[in-house]
């Protein structure tokens, strides 16, 4: 499932953002790249290490976590901490697929990458090029958001950012591992988790309602992994 979330970031919170990567100390992007990825990769990135990395990172964790539709969706485990990178000057990242096992810097965490994510720091209009395309089962996706909003896509997709040839696109990339591995029966819960939640606007409470989140519940209990 590819689902682009809106404004997850507030506009205070970009302009922060831009203003501290504004200082940052950036190095190649080529530091988290695997073998064939760093063959197309050229771009740049804040270091591991950066405490401006750091910091942002979790301002984007925080503003997450209470987010409903991002938590319904991705039903996160374990969330690797966000990286940030830019491209300017004609920069651009090939087809490539992303590591399925991250190991947390520092950490012996290591995490299964069953979704990818985006989140824009650069308005639209501030670059020229720099989408995101993604290729699936579901066709192909380009992406481009406003400042502040993530779009979220399997990790096992094929995806590019082409060239940017004017201005300069930020942007913080990601992944996790959902307590549901699995990206339809993750869509399943996801679906009815939205029409429960219509469906309880509509008329409040009934022994329906609470049967269905009991299902929910149910089927959760048998897909996930904490
Ligand atoms: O810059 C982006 O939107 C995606 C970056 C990416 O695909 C990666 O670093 O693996
Ligand atoms: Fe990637």
């Amino acid at each position: 499932m590819l689902l682009k979330i809106p404004q997850v970031l507030t506009k205070e919170q970009v302009k922060q953002a831009k203003e501290q990567l504004q200082k940052a100390d950036w190095t190649d992007g080529n530091i988290t790249a695997g073998y064939q990825s760093s063959q197309t990769k050229n771009n740049l990135q804040l270091p591991n290490d950066s405490l401006i990395g750091r910091q942002l990172g979790d301002m984007i964790l925080s503003a997450l976590a209470q987010n409903n539709l991002f938590m319904s969706a991705a039903l996160p485990g374990k969330i690797f901490p966000p990286l940030f990178n830019c491209y300017q000057g004609g920069q651009s990242f090939g087809t490539h697929i992303d590591n399925a096992i991250r190991q947390v810097p520092g950490t012996p965490v290591k995490i299964r990458t069953d979704l990818s994510m985006t989140l824009f720091i650069s308005e639209p209009d501030e670059y020229e090029g720099g989408e995101l395309v993604m290729e699936d089962t579901y066709g192909t996706q380009r992406v481009k958001l406003a400042a502040g909003d993530l779009v979220l896509y399997p990790a096992t997709s094929l995806h590019r950012v082409t060239p940017v040839t004017k201005g300069r696109r930020l942007a913080s990339f990601f992944w996790l591992q959902s307590m549901v591995a699995s990206d339809e029966k993750r869509s399943i819960l996801f679906d009815m988790d939205m029409a429960i939640q219509s469906l309880r606007n509509k008329v409040q409470d009934s022994p329906e309602i609470v049967q269905l989140t009991g299902v929910y519940h149910n089927l959760l209990r048998q897909w996930a992994q904490t």
